[in-house]
């Protein structure tokens, strides 16, 4: 079309004052029309890398799947999103007493997290248990290149069941088809209903319990407790019915948790006993690549995770990292972690540990492993 016949088609000269509205409206709609159509393009277009680069992040820490979680059901405040700000992770050792397990960080430990692969279910998952040293195992494990871990407790077979499997399948990183998904909630191993909810979606999980002496345990999970409501009554106070009689509050978590026979019994009427490995939470401690050994062997990874890897920190008092994924400053975990616990009577203790001794027991004869703890 020539010039003279576009002017001749953009000629409103004639037209009344209505009617020259209405054009000047249609137009100004094209143009909008256009300029959407132009930026959506603009969209598809390689971005400038510090672009890509906040994408990634937030793909890292699944924030644009928050975000769409979010924008689909704006009332799920409960979501992964309450619960990536648990994310953890480790300190770095000059900083051991000022990291906060509880705020929203990038992930330390993801460096290499890339956006191939694709997100599946985990094939191993630490259930628990609660301060049996999980967040430890997770971190020493997200350092073999053929593991991908979520970094915060997805809390998905206990407490957001009800979101539905696709919202747990996308809190998951991304893997290639060599590595294995994996995630951590100590709480699965105390629910009644994790059990039967994971063996509907998948039979094959491996899975993984970190255990330790449950009367320690019950300590740390007090002093964790403790550190959040100051007010708290004593340990001794919470840990008898009847403190006259020494009988024992089994409806306390702190205690509760602690009977590992009666929760295995219940994960056994799912799962066959191969389906699970026990990890010591003391060796851990003491021989953490010794444990890292039988782990790795049980979810068929190479023993890429050695001693070349920990080292043992005197001001934390436990191994920490020489090189965690993604840094190259060694780490130790955060200051929740390895806190000193409160003093408690020998008595009580004595007591507790009496009270567990025929748990225990079962629970040796259960795995067909002595954990040494009476
Ligand atoms: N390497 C290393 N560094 C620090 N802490 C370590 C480590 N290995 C095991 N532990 C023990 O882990 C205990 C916390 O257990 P969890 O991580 O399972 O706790 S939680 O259930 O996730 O809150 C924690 O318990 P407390 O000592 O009572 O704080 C530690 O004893």
């Amino acid at each position: 079309m020539g010039c003279s016949k576009w002017r001749a088609v953009f000629n409103f000269g004639h037209l009344k004052a209505q009617s020259k509205l209405s054009v000047f409206l249609t137009m100004i709609i094209i143009f909008t029309y256009l300029f959407y159509c132009l930026s959506g393009y603009r969209e598809s277009l390689p971005r400038p890398v510090y672009d890509q680069q906040t994408t990634f992040i937030n793909k890292i820490l699944g924030l644009n799947d928050e975000l769409k979680q979010q924008k689909l059901d704006p009332h799920k405040n409960s979501s992964p999103g309450s619960v990536v700000r648990e994310l953890p992770g480790f300190d770095s050792v000059d900083s051991l007493m000022q990291g906060n397990d509880n705020e929203l960080r990038p992930d330390n430990n993801i460096s290499i997290a890339n956006n191939y692969g694709s997100k599946t279910f985990p094939q191993a998952i630490i259930i628990g248990v609660k301060k049996g040293g999980t967040r430890a195992l997770l971190e020493f494990l997200r350092i073999h290149p053929d593991v991908r871990a979520v970094g915060a407790e997805p809390h998905f077979f206990d407490r957001f069941y009800d979101n539905g499997l696709e919202w747990y399948r996308n809190l998951m990183p991304r893997t290639l088809e060599s590595q294995i998904t994996m995630e951590k909630t100590p709480s699965y191993f105390v629910t009644k209903e994790a059990p039967r909810r994971l063996f509907a979606l998948s039979r094959h999980t491996k899975l993984i319990v970190v255990v330790r002496d449950p009367v320690t345990r019950a300590v740390s999970d007090y002093t964790q407790t403790l550190s959040k409501q100051p007010g708290l009554p004593s340990f001794q106070s919470l840990t008898f019915r009847n403190s006259t009689t020494g009988l024992i509050d089994t409806s306390w978590s702190a205690v509760r948790i602690g009977i590992y026979a009666k929760h295995l019994e219940n994960w056994l009427r799912y799962f066959p006993l191969s389906k699970f490995l026990f990890v010591s939470g003391e060796r851990l401690v003491t021989d953490p690549a010794g444990e890292m050994g039988r782990v790795q062997d049980f979810l068929g990874l190479k023993r890429l995770v050695t001693d070349k890897h920990f080292y043992f920190n005197q001001t934390k008092g436990f191994p920490c990292l020489k090189k965690p994924e993604g840094s190259s400053r060694p780490r130790c975990l955060g200051k929740s972690k390895g806190r000193p616990h409160p003093q408690i009577s020998p008595e009580v203790l004595l007591r507790l540990r009496e009270f567990y001794r025929p748990f225990n027991m079962k629970f040796y004869q259960m795995t067909g492993h002595d954990f040494g703890w009476d």
